[in-house]
């Protein structure tokens, strides 16, 4: 994993470009579009699952989220960061970006430890984009992983921008390739 460093944003490109350095271990986790909560639960058999909030926030997003959200830049938003813990050993740590004037309803803020996607993955009419990844360590964390990807999330007025930064360790307890 090479770090975009605490101040730098990740640089993400598109899935298909990152398809021939990626293991094919990897590429079932990082390609899939349904989801990451539930899958790790089911790979984590009988270790026990948690989101663990680390920091949930109104700010601004960071220059590559804002462009992502083509929103304007010195928007605010509603800013959520996670661990998605495995017998409490995080596995990924994700970020997600909620434009505020998207958030009609759907307060974030009262999710807590339940998982985005268990609320997200229920909306009948949720839309995924594009897949992107990158190589970059979440510069909200500090342990490092091998891959990240994001992707955008609509409902109808309702947009979040959803980082999934996969861990090392993750690799390690489920013994994948280290990229
Ligand atoms: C989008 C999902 O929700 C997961 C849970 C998150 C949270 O609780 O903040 C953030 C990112 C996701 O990995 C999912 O399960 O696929």
């Amino acid at each position: 994993m090479v770090s975009s460093g605490p101040g730098s944003d990740p640089r993400w490109r598109p899935l298909a470009a990152a398809r021939p350095a990626m293991s094919p271990e990897w590429w079932q986790w990082v390609a899939s579009r349904d989801s990451l909560t539930a899958r790790l639960i089911s790979a984590g058999g009988h270790r026990h699952f948690r989101v663990r909030l680390l920091n949930q926030r109104l700010g601004r997003p960071r220059r590559d989220e804002t462009l992502a959200l083509g929103l304007p830049l010195a928007h605010h938003a509603w800013l959520r960061e996670v661990a998605l813990c495995l017998d409490e050993r995080p596995w990924v740590v994700a970020r997600s970006v909620v434009p505020l004037d998207g958030l009609h309803g759907q307060r974030l803020d009262r999710l807590g430890e339940r998982s985005l996607g268990s609320w997200l993955f229920r909306q009948p009419d949720l839309e995924r984009g594009p897949l992107e990844v990158s190589a970059d360590s979440a510069p909200f964390h500090t342990d490092s992983g091998p891959w990240a990807r994001r992707s955008l999330f609509r409902h109808r007025r309702f947009a979040v921008l959803v980082q999934e930064f996969f861990l090392d360790r993750m690799a390690g307890d489920l013994g994948l390739p280290s990229r």
